[in-house]
């Protein structure tokens, strides 16, 4: 079945709806991480945006199906089991922190692609139909014919530009970005529901063009998120964060923006809780755990919204996303024990 138009209704940013008991298929590799600083390891850990986007929809309690390459040598006990290719090695990047593992932003991490696991099939996919679909490889593990694969069989194709753009050094493996439009994955956008991009690689595409044809997110580190859906343009404020380790937070966020999708936020609202798990995440070596208490609060305020969103359509702009942003910051610092310098500082968050 093709995909004429990719954005049922409840998708929409004007009407959202719940997607009752959905279906949530993640396409990408795990990988191993392993974080270097000042030429030291300073911790190796479960990577690969799959395993950062299950943990967010495992703990938000949103059922997801998982396609997953590693070799033999893959060392995480995991909660959907990857396929293991006997002859291959589990992907591994390595990422140098040369600025500090603590800075703030982008340039301080420099990205290897040490080793590479075997691209992700359409015949590795399964045959079955989804609501949502998540197109999340790291390293060139999903290929143009794949990502086809995926539109044909989900309702709503959700993709990390990441995915689509990277290509690797041959002797060093170091990662390079091409533009969208040389990526060989161009031809397959139209039929994308969401495009999400970090500042720095929305550089490498025409976003002008590319919101003509499907919504696109670009997350913007300490700064939030900003949609660009046809001709409205929506900037979604950020959570504050205490940054430890930046990786991964851009997974966390696309897992807290599905989520909100499937729970009938609008893409404004979702994104919302898109930038309070990407926040989450930043403060943690590796996976995050979130607070159970935290979880709950989650849950409670997303249903307050959307019933006030269900009360008035006003209740959708701006002023009233702010008081959302509100209620959801101190369900995020209130409870955790983690953060007592943020609990006493942080509940106004930056809001800027
Ligand atoms: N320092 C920070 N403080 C608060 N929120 C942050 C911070 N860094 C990231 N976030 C949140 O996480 C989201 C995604 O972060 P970012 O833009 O860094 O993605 P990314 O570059 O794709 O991440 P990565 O490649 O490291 O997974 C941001 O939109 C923001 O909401
Ligand atoms: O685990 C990380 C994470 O998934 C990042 O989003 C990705 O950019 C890296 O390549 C990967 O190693």
């Amino acid at each position: 079945m093709t995909q004429n138009h990719p954005l049922p209704p409840q998708q929409t940013p004007h009407s959202p709806r719940r997607i009752p008991n959905p279906r949530v298929l993640i396409v990408g590799n795990y990988c191993h991480d392993v974080l270097i600083q000042n030429g030291a390891v300073v911790a190796e850990t479960l990577g690969g945006a799959a395993s950062f986007i299950s943990n967010v929809l495992d703990s938000s309690s949103v059922a997801c199906d998982l396609v997953s390459k590693v070799g033999r040598d893959f060392r995480y006990e995991v909660t959907h089991p990857p396929i293991v290719a006997p002859e291959k090695e589990t992907t591994v990047f390595e990422a140098y922190f040369d600025l500090g593992i603590d800075g703030v932003g982008h340039a301080d991490r420099v990205l290897k692609r040490v080793t590479a696991c075997d691209p992700i099939l359409p015949s590795d996919i399964p045959d079955s139909r989804f609501d949502f679909g998540m197109a999340v490889g790291v390293g060139g593990e999903i290929l143009p014919e794949t990502l086809e694969k995926m539109v044909e069989i989900c309702d709503v194709v959700a993709v990390d530009i990441q995915a689509l753009i990277r290509v690797f050094d041959p002797v060093d493996g170091s990662v390079k970005l091409v533009n969208l439009k040389e990526s060989g994955f161009h031809h397959i956008l139209h039929r994308v529901g969401f495009l999400k991009a970090s500042s720095d690689e929305a550089l490498f595409m025409d976003v002008e063009q590319m919101k003509q044809l499907c919504c696109v997110v670009v997350t913007n580190g300490e700064k939030g998120c900003r949609i660009y859906d046809k001709d409205d343009e929506t900037v979604v404020p950020p959570f504050l964060a205490k940054q430890v380790d930046p990786t991964g937070a851009g997974d966390s966020f696309l897992g807290g923006l599905v989520v909100g999708l499937v729970e009938g936020l609008t893409v404004p609202d979702a994104a919302l809780l898109g930038n309070l798990f990407g926040s989450i995440t930043v403060e943690h070596i590796g996976q995050p755990k979130f607070d159970l208490m935290m979880l709950q609060r989650v849950k409670e305020e997303v249903q307050r919204r959307k019933k006030q969103c269900n009360l008035s359509s006003s209740h959708k702009n701006n002023n009233d996303r702010d008081e959302f942003h509100a209620r959801l910051s101190p369900a995020r610092f209130q409870d955790s024990p983690l953060q007592p310098k943020l609990l006493v500082n942080g509940l106004s968050g930056d809001r800027s």
